[in-house]
C-alpha cells in the first residue's frame, strides 16, 4: 500500500466502465444522504444541512450494476489489498451545484458492531464536475481534486485502531456541473456472519 495518507489512483474507472455504472444507477432509487450519529446508545441515521447530495444504494442497484461493482471489488483487492468480504454496501452519491458534506470522519461509530470499524474509505469519481466539487482534507493540507476515473482510498483509523483525526475530510461545494461518486468502506472485520469461517 502507498506511504501517502490517501492513496490516489487516476484511470481506475475507464470511460466506458464509468458510463456503463452512471447508466444503471438511473434506474435506482435516489433519496437525501444522510448523515449517521449516536443517540443514546444507538445510531441514528438522518438528514442534516451538513450534507445536502442525494444518495442511492447497493440495496437498488440492479444486477447489471452488481455486475459492474464485483468487477471493481476485484480490482480494489489487486490493486489496494482491499478485502471484498469487508465492504460495505456501496452507495452512490450525486452533488448539483451548491451540495456538499461538510467536514466530518468516516469512523467512530462502529467500534461495536461485529464487523467493526471502518477501516478504510474507497471513493471513486464517476462524473466530474466543471468547477469545484473536490475532497479536502484540511489536516493533511490535502485538497483531491475529483478527476473523473480516479479512485482515492485512504486509512480512517491509526495503527493501534483508533480513529485517525487527520482523515476527517469535506466533500466541497460544487460549482458548477454535477459530480457523482461511486463509495464504499472496507470494515476491520467480515460485513456478514456467512463470511466469517464457522468453528
Ligand atoms: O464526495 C466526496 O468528495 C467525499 C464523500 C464523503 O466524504 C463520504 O461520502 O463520506
Ligand atoms: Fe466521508
Amino acid at each position: 500500500m502507498s506511504a501517502d495518507p490517501v492513496a490516489l489512483l487516476d484511470g481506475f474507472c475507464d470511460a466506458g466502465e464509468r458510463l456503463a455504472v452512471l447508466h444503471e444507477l438511473r434506474y435506482c432509487h435516489w433519496s437525501p444522504s444522510t448523515v449517521v450519529r449516536r443517540h443514546e446508545e444507538r445510531l441514528v441515521t438522518s438528514s442534516s444541512p451538513a450534507r445536502t447530495s442525494t444518495t442511492t444504494d447497493q440495496w437498488w442497484f440492479p444486477p447489471e450494476l452488481l455486475a459492474l461493482t464485483g468487477r471493481i471489488e476485484s480490482r480494489l483487492a489487486e490493486r489496494f489489498a482491499v478485502e471484498p468480504d469487508h465492504l460495505d454496501p456501496w452507495q452512490a452519491t450525486r452533488y448539483e451545484v451548491g451540495e456538499t458534506f461538510g467536514l466530518h470522519h468516516d469512523a467512530g461509530h462502529w467500534v461495536r458492531s461485529p464487523a467493526g470499524e471502518r477501516r478504510r474509505t474507497v471513493l471513486i469519481y464517476l462524473e466530474e464536475p466543471d468547477e469545484g466539487g473536490g475532497t479536502e482534507f484540511p489536516s493533511l493540507d490535502l485538497l483531491v481534486a475529483p478527476r473523473a476515473g480516479r479512485v482515492a482510498v485512504w486509512d480512517n483509523l491509526r495503527p493501534d485502531g483508533r480513529v485517525d483525526p487527520f482523515t476527517r475530510h469535506i466533500a466541497l461545494p460544487v460549482l458548477r456541473g454535477r459530480k457523482t461518486v461511486l463509495t464504499t468502506w472496507e470494515r476491520v472485520r467480515p460485513t456478514c456472519s456467512r463470511r466469517e469461517s464457522l468453528p
